[in-house]
């Protein structure tokens, strides 16, 4: 048997909810074995006790507000007076616990806070992650870049504070209903449907019966609140990147007066937000109809509910405030649940979002990889049976064999898309469409695009990249042999690195810089994607001559569209033939699949 429908809806719902639970304990252990982490564990428990304390201020003030209303019905004046101090001294008690009980959950959040963002970006960044994960539209993995600052920032910011309020109100729960137990020791008589009706304690039953029909309204009404949040996020964030790409490539946009094609885009991506936007405002304003009035009242209903005690003589006007006090503090304990919903539907939205993020990342490193690796003991690099596929699955080369000694050097060039940079790609590891065996030498191995990058920091770092700079009058003097020789342009390699200003270089300069770099580097394999295709063809020569007599050992492959002149002995492989093609090495066969 299949099961009724409803059935299965609450089957899924509460896999749903136990997953949500799973990831939450699981983000937080991690945030727990991170460093300083189990101190945060002490300073939650630091924060709990001063939570406790919070509780026993308020117990104070149930009784204060008997004593003082009790003081005035008596007209005591003097009473009232030291009622007055009494209030004082509970308010700057009760002050000075939310003042350091806050603080120390702030030390907690920067803790685990920055164990959840080492954690994130570690996954981030093994294993190439950041490169392999689908994150286009369709992805449910929506902006994770934007994700790893803001979700570990929320994440921890509501753990902290509403699970730790969750364990409170439990106590407090258990205490107000003790008291409120003890002080409605009174019972109330009615009669149903001509039965006489007596309740004793009436008013401990009233107020979990209040507060379970106020949630179970709350839920229901609010329950798209939390799918509505994640579209608003996701839309949010997909604004923010297309704003983003407009500063990354905005000379282009510039020259190509862009403008209005680019105010298109951004507006398409603004309306999508206004869309989802008028739903979310819809659905809180349904919900604020009735948390609204809920919240405005909660104070009042006890008092109201309270009263048939004081009208039948049970209680004084100094105990009626009492009971209502009583009563309010276990409704808006008991409420918990409904002034958190926004923030737990946040939590487990955020939890969710991250866990996934961590999962994809983790599984990224356990696929197993399409290509044999070898360690290669004769300083040789061996390809063979290499085929390279586009991501649909269709063969775009296939490598039966290719050795390179170290210190030779190959050019390959071929017709526009026939995957040229797909075979660097996948040498380099990144490509997971491909199949075969590559023996890789022992050494460093560089791997130049044909758009330089020149990350955020300053020269010497942006030149050694990835590597540690350089003292800076070697890296002045590499500068120099490549090129950049004229004053001006200290300053504006300065602006290019340091405040990521790129477009102040031309192409040509940045790829200059990119030749530097593999002077500073020194790798003993460097693999080119027309890595001087900005630069004019007496330059590229004299760089290609610099790079050989620098580093002679150097094996290098060369994809380009021109002969690498410069570059000395070189041999080429041709894929503008169809055919397969026979070089005159012998260890060279190459074939178009
Ligand atoms: N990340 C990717 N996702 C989908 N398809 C891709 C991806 N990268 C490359 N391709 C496809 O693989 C094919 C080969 O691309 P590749 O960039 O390797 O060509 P190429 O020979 O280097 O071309 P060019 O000389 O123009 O640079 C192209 O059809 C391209 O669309």
């Amino acid at each position: 048997m299949s099961g009724s429908p409803c059935r299965k809806t609450r089957k899924a719902k509460k896999h749903k909810m136990n997953s949500t639970l799973k990831r939450i304990a699981s983000l937080t252990s991690l945030c727990i074995k991170g460093p300083g982490g189990k101190i945060g564990i002490l300073y939650c428990f630091i924060v709990l006790a001063l939570n406790l304390v919070e509780i026993q201020l308020t117990l104070k003030m149930i009784t204060w507000n008997k004593d003082f209303f009790s003081a005035l019905e008596k007209y005591d004046a003097q009473a009232a007076l030291w009622q007055i101090g009494v209030v004082g001294v509970i308010t700057l008690a009760s002050a000075s616990q939310y003042l350091i009980a806050t603080y120390i959950r702030q030390l907690v959040q920067i803790r685990w806070r920055t164990t959840l963002t080492q954690a994130s970006l570690e996954r981030w960044f093994s294993n190439k992650a950041y490169w392999h994960l689908n994150t286009d539209e369709n992805s449910p993995l929506d902006n994770p870049d934007q994700r790893i600052s803001e979700d570990c920032r929320i994440f921890v910011d509501r753990l902290t504070g509403k699970v730790l309020d969750l364990f409170t109100g439990l106590v407090g729960l258990t205490t107000y209903i003790a008291l409120l137990w003890k002080l409605s020791a009174f019972p109330i008589a009615f009669t149903l449907f001509g039965t006489p009706v007596v309740i004793e304690h009436y008013l401990v039953w009233t107020a979990p019966i209040y507060v379970l029909i106020s949630s179970g309204l709350t839920h229901w009404m609010g329950a798209p609140l939390m799918k509505l949040n994640v579209i608003q996020q996701h839309r949010e964030a997909d604004m923010r990147f297309a704003l983003a790409r407009i500063r990354e490539s905005k000379e282009a946009v510039a020259l190509e007066n862009g403008e209005e094609a680019e105010r298109n885009i951004i507006d398409r991506r603004y309306k999508r937000i206004l869309e989802n936007w008028r739903h979310l405002i819809n659905r809180e304003f349904i919900l604020g109809i009735f948390t609204r009035p809920y919240f405005m009242t909660v104070l009042r209903i006890p008092l109201f509910l309270a009263f048939p005690a004081y009208l039948m003589g049970y209680v004084a006007l100094g105990g009626l405030m009492q009971l209502g006090s009583a009563f309010t503090r276990l409704v808006t304990t008991l409420s918990w649940f409904i002034f958190s919903y926004k923030e737990l539907a946040e939590l487990s939205a955020t939890a969710n979002r991250l866990a996934s993020f961590m999962q994809q990342a983790e599984a990224i490193g356990k696929e197993p990889s399409p290509i044999e690796w070898n360690r290669s003991a004769d300083k040789q690099l061996h390809i063979r049976d290499l085929t390279v596929r586009d991501p649909a699955g269709e063969n775009l080369l296939h490598l039966p064999e290719l050795i390179v000694k170290s210190g030779e050097a190959v050019w390959i060039d071929g017709p526009s898309g026939i995957g040229k940079s797909t075979l660097l790609k996948t040498l380099s590891g990144i490509w997971p469409h491909c199949e075969g065996q590559v023996s890789l030498p022992p050494g460093k191995t560089l791997f130049l695009p044909q758009k330089a990058y020149l990350p955020l920091g300053s020269l010497a770092e942006c030149i050694a990249y990835p590597d540690k700079p350089e003292n800076p009058e070697t890296i002045r003097e590499l500068i120099k042999k490549v090129g950049l020789t004229c004053p001006r342009h200290e300053e504006q390699l300065r602006q290019a690195t340091e405040l990521g200003s790129d477009y102040r270089l031309s192409g040509g300069e940045q790829q200059r810089l990119m030749v530097a770099r593999i002077l500073a580097t020194r790798p003993e394999w460097v693999f080119l994607d027309e890595a001087t295709s900005s630069l004019d063809a007496e330059a590229e020569e004299q760089l290609y001559r610099l790079l050989r007599t620098s580093l002679p050992d150097t094996g290098f492959i060369v994809i380009a569209h021109r002969e690498p002149k410069g570059l000395g002995n070189y041999r080429r492989i041709d894929l503008w033939n169809r055919k397969p093609l026979e070089i005159p090495n012998e260890n060279l066969r190459v074939a178009l699949a």
